[in-house]
């Protein structure tokens, strides 16, 4: 079995706080894994260390290990900047800069050192349709990406990942700004994606955990309870706590 990411004794503290208790969580490739839990129970916690994103929050300190294709991400020499790259993140509130819907594409890749005109035009164009929005905005390219809709700007912000290349997706909550049918447009790409990318999704949304993930993560207070393919979490098992909570009896 191929892991793409593993967690290796994983502690994090905020100031004083431990928000992250030895969690040891192996991420397959190319597939999605749910991570699950009530309320402050640090699933976005454990998401932002997997690119590093709490290091920009003040009084953190993290132990043990993340390691990506085997490499520890942790380690003094990884360069930051070039790991969000591989490491992409979209938010709960689709957050698109307040530019053109193709500058938006266009940023990223120009960042990175692309000047050429044409092949900007090319990613803007494949990074739009992998992310099922090209046809929506194809006659819009040059209009200002805040006029979209909320789902369609949710699948700008996946599409503006896609352009720069990531391995893996991380996402929380994605859909908890949607509507109904925004959101099952983003769980349909969500299930698109991921035979090419390692995707990791924070959910409060168990049918949502269900529809769309291959695994899922039980956190609680800081500790990963449980973890396992979706439809044996969701129909056996194993601890008791993770059956509480699914079964709706806390959180
Ligand atoms: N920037 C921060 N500074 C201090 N404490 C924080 C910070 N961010 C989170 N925490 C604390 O860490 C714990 C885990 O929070 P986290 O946001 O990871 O949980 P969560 O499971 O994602 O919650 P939610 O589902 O409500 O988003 C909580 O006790 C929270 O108050």
């Amino acid at each position: 079995m191929a892991y793409k990411i593993a967690a290796k004794d994983l502690n994090l503290y905020y100031r004083d706080m431990q928000a992250l208790n030895k969690i040891n969580l192996d991420i397959e490739e190319k597939h999605v894994t749910a991570l699950i839990g009530p309320s402050g129970c640090g699933k976005s916690t454990f998401l932002r260390t997997l690119n590093r994103m709490n290091d920009l929050i003040e009084g953190v300190r993290v132990e043990g290990q993340v390691l990506l294709d085997g490499k520890d991400i942790y380690h003094p020499t990884v360069d930051v900047v070039g790991l969000r790259k591989r490491v992409g993140m979209v938010f709960q509130r689709p957050n698109p800069f307040p530019m053109t819907i193709y500058e938006n594409i266009a940023y990223g890749p120009r960042i990175h050192g692309q000047k050429n005109r044409r092949i900007l035009d090319e990613i803007v164009e494949s990074s739009l349709q992998a992310a099922a929005l090209w046809e929506e905005v194809k006659d819009r390219l040059h209009k200002p990406a805040l006029g979209l809709s909320g789902g369609q700007q949710q699948r700008l912000c996946i599409a503006r990942l896609l352009a720069v290349e990531p391995n893996v997706l991380l996402m929380d909550e994605p859909t908890s700004a949607l509507d109904p049918i925004s959101t099952l447009k983003v769980e349909e790409l969500i299930r698109e994606l991921k035979g090419k990318y390692t995707i990791v999704i924070v959910t409060h949304n168990m049918q949502q955990a269900a529809r769309v993930s291959d695994t899922t993560a039980f956190f609680l207070s800081g500790e990963l309870v449980e973890f396992g393919n979706t439809e044996l979490i969701f129909t056996q098992p194993k601890d008791k706590r993770t059956e509480d909570y699914i079964t709706g009896r806390f959180g």
